[in-house]
């Protein structure tokens, strides 16, 4: 049984948050924190997948925090053509005047399209370009313990008493949600879709045969598989085998409707925790060996691969150039490292700085997104080239995802390694960096490896 160890009076912060509000001439946000005992947020989610409550999954490792956002009290969106820069300052301003009551900071937990300009097509016509939510409840699990976070935006005219005991029938409700019960059977494969290898491999021919005659230095060129299966498929389940089959990266699911998009990244966009900003350039790829001799062999070769070599360091040049006029203090690691993941390795170089002037993470997040990891370079270029030729619509899927709080700290991931789902119908993307000296057949099968580690979750 889960325990609140400390209950709040909802209806006096209530009724104070109306207060600040009628004097302010505008909602305020009340936050209110408790510590929370018990079950594992992965397990909550399973239970509310069948509700159509918003849901929000996140959990990332160092730092390890697990996040449950369930529910809605705000949305921010980007208004278009004005950028992450409005939210942020809405944001800032709304947490600036918020009531809080305990230990946590009031946070925001979103994502947006990787290419905002494109319009969405199927299968993403029925998602959200952007979408920054404010949970109503927000279940924050770290290493030191967990807590169960109450955020409401209340208005000149509501009424306290009433918002606070539907607070408290909605925690007694999250209370008694008992134990999992289907553990889902993984349902089988029957139909799988997608341009062939041939038909992709004369692409990238093609794309590759334009950067050598230099109208580019480096296009991520990805692909789309659409897959049904025998049942309907439970992201919960999903999400719990990739926990299990890799402890490195991040999780992650987004609920829209019946529709859900998740994933297990390596790849971390970017993070701020008390001024401080961490990221990444995650490019370069090559298989994982079946013993420690031939592990250490391809890791080797990776390393020492000029053409990753070169495909690396347009990420780390475009990561470092993005970043400086932002941001003090600039370091960036001398050589990449290997970044070891169950079924490949990657080239990683750890970039760290710490945050300028008034800029926050939003800021960030827009000028770096989209990398050369995902999109190439140079970005304009790139993402023209993507869109003319690639052929579908990547959705989020290579877009930022994350969270904001309110004492500037954030993070956001970049969601690769991912999947859209609805009912039976799961889509799959992947991707892969191509520069001058890319071989496609070697290309194809690097997507194949990205897409196996989803595949063999679902
Ligand atoms: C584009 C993807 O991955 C990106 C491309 C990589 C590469 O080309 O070597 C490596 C890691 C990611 O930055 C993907 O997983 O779909």
């Amino acid at each position: 049984m889960n325990i609140l160890t400390r209950m709040w009076d909802f209806e006096s912060v209530f009724t104070a948050a109306r207060a600040q509000a009628r004097q302010a001439c505008q909602p305020v946000l009340a936050v209110l924190t408790f510590l929370w005992t018990g079950r594992d947020p992965l397990e909550l989610y399973e239970q509310l997948e069948s509700s159509s409550v918003p849901c929000l999954y996140w959990e990332t490792r160092d730092p390890e925090l697990t996040l449950l956002g369930i529910g809605r009290t705000l949305e921010l969106c980007p208004d278009p053509g004005s950028g992450f820069e409005r939210v942020e300052q809405r944001w800032r301003e709304m947490t600036v005047a918020a009531l809080v009551e305990g230990s946590a900071a009031p946070r925001a937990i979103g994502g947006f399209r990787f290419d905002a300009e494109a319009v969405p097509e199927w299968p993403w016509r029925q998602f959200p370009s952007a979408r920054l939510i404010v949970p109503r409840l927000l279940l924050e699990r770290t290493p030191q313990g967990s807590l169960l976070v109450c955020q409401k935006l209340i208005g000149v005219d509501d009424d306290p008493i009433a918002e606070g005991h539907r607070y408290r029938r909605d925690i007694e409700a999250l209370l008694g949600q008992g134990a999992s019960s289907r553990r889902q059977a993984k349902p089988s494969l029957v139909q799988n879709q997608g341009v062939s290898a041939g038909q992709w491999q004369s692409k990238a021919e093609a794309l590759i045969e334009a950067i050598r005659k230099g109208r580019l230095q480096k296009v991520v060129l990805a692909r789309h598989l659409h897959q049904t299966y025998s049942e309907p498929l439970s992201p919960a389940a999903i999400l719990r085998r990739l926990r299990r089959s890799d402890a490195r990266s991040h999780l992650f699911a987004v609920r829209h409707g019946d529709l859900c998009f998740l994933g297990a990244t390596p790849e971390r966009l970017v993070s701020v925790r008390e001024g401080r900003v961490r990221t990444h350039a995650l490019a370069g790829t090559i298989q994982r060996g079946d013993d420690p001799e031939t592990d250490q062999r391809l890791g080797q070769q990776l390393l020492s691969s000029a053409k990753d070599r070169h495909e690396h360091a347009l990420v780390v040049r475009a990561i470092r150039d993005a970043l400086a006029p932002l941001v003090e203090g600039l370091t960036v690691s001398p050589k990449p490292v290997l970044h070891r993941l169950p079924v490949m390795q990657h080239l990683s170089t750890t970039i760290e700085a710490r945050i300028a002037g008034v800029n926050g993470i939003l800021k960030l997040v827009e000028v770096l997104q989209p990398t050369p990891a995902v999109a190439g370079h140079p970005k304009g270029e790139a993402l023209s080239c993507i869109r003319l030729h690639e052929g579908f619509d990547r959705g989020w899927y290579a877009g930022p995802l994350g969270w904001i709080d309110g004492n500037g700290n954030g993070d956001f991931v970049v969601a690769l390694r991912s999947a859209l789902i609805k009912g039976r119908d799961c889509h799959l993307f992947a991707g892969c960096g191509l520069v001058a000296d890319s071989v496609p057949e070697y290309e194809y099968q690097e997507t194949c490896l990205k897409l196996s580690s989803m595949q063999e979750a679902v």
